[in-house]
């Protein structure tokens, strides 16, 4: 694995799903993998389980960690070719993964949708430029249109709960929000669901449908209700709208998750990436009932990242030229 930015870096999903499942036995069953060399953790967004699964996942192997909250630590960036630079922003985001390419063996970095310009989300202007600039692997900790972490988190988590002998089926449930949210969780789980043995289908609203380069031919079905019938798994997300770019529609039914709804499903497990609004996107009897299995997702995301990053040290231990500058 050289980098890892989607699902499209991996070449064997039920593998890697297994290796996770053998870290999670012994976190600390190789804490000389990484020895020697510095991963940069660089967030030029907000995080919590990231931040800290990463975080530990790095060191249960034994890696130099550098972690980089760019937006309250870092200069104030230029993200724009050929700008002259006589405004607020101070260091270009190219010198910036220049000089990070002098400290680091490894390169991660959150960097969110902007949600102004949607030519500019869906190329991915900015994780683009790390893979343009950086000499090192590049990691994504969540990018415009991907979250591929997470989405390893959750097809570890879905494995785990599963036993029965038939394909559970999973939906992704549109939840409501009061403010522009990227669709970036959304694509991933559908990319990654698509990879798996899951009948998956996708619930939103009219007007809420994902880029249609995600969902292929996954079904949408825009009646929740008739969505949820049978579920073994619940995952629970908002989005903005795509087609009306970064827009809050006005919904007329109630999408929020809650007992009543669930009790549609076959006894789903209930998941979410969080952070999640409380009795917005789903209710506190969801949140805090027996079928949440959504702190076992985000301590997966340790395993996740750990798995990711030991491949992609296997990688850079290939006899190859160093790929430091
Ligand atoms: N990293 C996991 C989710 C991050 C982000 N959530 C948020 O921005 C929530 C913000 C809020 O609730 O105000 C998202 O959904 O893409
Ligand atoms: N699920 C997730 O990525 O959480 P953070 O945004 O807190 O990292």
């Amino acid at each position: 694995m050289k980098n890892f930015t989607s699902v499209y870096d991996i070449d064997n999903l039920q593998k890697i799903i297994a290796k996770a499942l053998k870290i999670k036995e012994n976190p600390l069953g190789n804490t000389t993998k990484g020895k020697g060399k510095t991963i940069g953790l660089v967030f030029l967004n907000s995080s919590l389980r990231t931040r800290l699964s990463s975080q530990t996942a790095a060191q249960n192997l034994g890696l130099n960690v550098l972690v980089l909250n760019a937006a309250q630590e870092a200069w104030n960036m230029e993200f724009a070719d050929g700008t002259v630079m006589k405004g607020d922003t101070v260091e270009h985001i190219k010198d910036a993964i220049e000089v990070l390419n002098q400290y680091c063996d490894i390169i991660a970095v959150r960097c969110f949708a902007g949600m102004k310009n949607k030519e500019d989300d869906v190329n991915e202007s900015i994780l683009s430029q790390f893979l343009k600039h950086a000499k090192v692997p590049v990691i994504s900790l969540e990018s415009a249109t991907r979250h591929p972490l997470q989405s390893l988190a959750d097809c570890i988590t879905i494995t785990e709960n599963w036993t029965e002998n038939r394909k559970p089926k999973v939906v992704l449930t549109w939840a409501p929000h009061i403010k522009p949210i990227a669709q970036a969780v959304g694509n991933s789980f559908t990319e990654w669901m698509q990879q798996m043995d899951v009948d998956f289908v996708i619930t939103n609203p009219k007007g809420y449908d994902l880029d249609k380069n995600f969902t292929k031919d996954t079904p949408v079905i825009h009646n929740q209700d008739e969505a949820l019938k049978n579920a073994d798994f619940v995952y629970v997300k908002n989005w903005s709208s795509f087609d009306d770019y970064a827009k809050v529609l006005e919904v007329e039914d109630d999408w929020m998750l809650t007992n009543e709804k669930l009790a549609l499903t076959n006894q789903a497990k209930v998941m979410h990436c969080l952070p999640v609004r409380r009795n917005l996107e789903l209710s506190d009897e969801v949140m805090d009932g027996d079928n949440s299995i959504i702190y076992q997702q985000a301590k997966n995301r340790i395993f996740s990242a750990q798995v990711v990053f030991s491949e992609i040290l296997d990688e850079l231990d290939k006899p190859q030229k160093s790929q430091k500058k």
